[in-house]
């Protein structure tokens, strides 16, 4: 199983009580040190992996800019295909290879949208994307590590499955509060703490008020 998916590193800033972006979706946590930090990383990865709501609220690009290094692969969850054309990944993909993965339940006009794009699109699953799966045929396109950057309940889905290997949390001097702000990692949650991942951590870096903390998982 191990060497049958690629090598997972969830990587996220979190606020002092645990929240990564704040009930209107500020999710600013990192200082620029820490992104350099974040961007030096991603020069070392094959590929990015975020979820549909990262890319509506963020509207990131995914790419190496504040490190020397190349552009990974950015892979995209979107069970239904609904990724915005005016979307930065896919205002880009003609320069940055790109997968959006979806399920077996896409409408047909989104998957006729999306095939108009110089991008790779992955079905798996028959309402959501199947993990395993995706996970399966990425690594037989010989991506060997990837880095998971959100958000709250993508996260929830690797942890829940144990799919993966690293995590590194850069946890910000920052209080967000609020019962809608969205969590480090979402989902329904585990019913017990022995349910966790057993994880043991590696090293912790002071990036002056922020610390970054690298766990692996056991
Ligand atoms: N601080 C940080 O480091 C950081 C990092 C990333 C995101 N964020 C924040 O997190 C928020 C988004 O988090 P979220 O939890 O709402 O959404 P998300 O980004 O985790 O996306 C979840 C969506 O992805 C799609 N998806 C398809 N298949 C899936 C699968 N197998 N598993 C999981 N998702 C699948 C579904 O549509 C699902 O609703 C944003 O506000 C963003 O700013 C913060
Ligand atoms: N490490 C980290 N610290 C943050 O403060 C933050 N908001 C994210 N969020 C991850 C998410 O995927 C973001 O959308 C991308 O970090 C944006 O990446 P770009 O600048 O577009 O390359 N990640």
């Amino acid at each position: 199983m191990e060497n049958s998916r690629p090598r997972i590193i969830l990587s996220t800033a979190i606020s002092i009580d645990g929240k990564i972006a704040t009930k209107t979706n500020d999710s600013k946590l990192s200082s620029k040190e820490d992104i350099k930090r974040l961007h030096k990383l991603r020069s070392k990865v094959d590929a990015i992996l975020v979820g549909k709501n990262t890319v509506s609220r963020d509207d990131p690009i995914l790419t190496v800019r504040y490190a020397k290094g190349k552009n990974p692969i950015r892979i995209i969850l979107d069970s239904q295909g609904t990724i915005s054309k005016k979307s930065k990944i896919l205002q880009s993909c003609d320069k940055i290879p790109t997968i959006i993965a979806v399920s077996k339940k896409i409408p047909q006009k989104n998957l006729e949208k999306l095939q108009k794009f110089p991008i790779e699109i992955i079905i798996t699953g028959k309402d959501y994307v199947n993990l395993k799966l995706l996970l399966k045929k990425l690594s037989k396109k010989k991506i060997k590590t990837i880095l998971v950057e959100g958000g709250g309940t993508v996260n929830w889905e690797f942890v829940k499955h144990k799919l993966f290997d690293e995590m590194i949390v850069t946890l910000s001097p920052f209080l967000v509060g609020g019962e809608d702000a969205i969590s480090y990692v979402g989902g329904s949650g585990f019913s017990k703490i022995s349910n966790s991942p057993n994880l043991r951590l590696k090293s912790v870096k002071r990036l002056k008020n922020h610390l970054v903390l690298h766990y692996e998982k056991l």
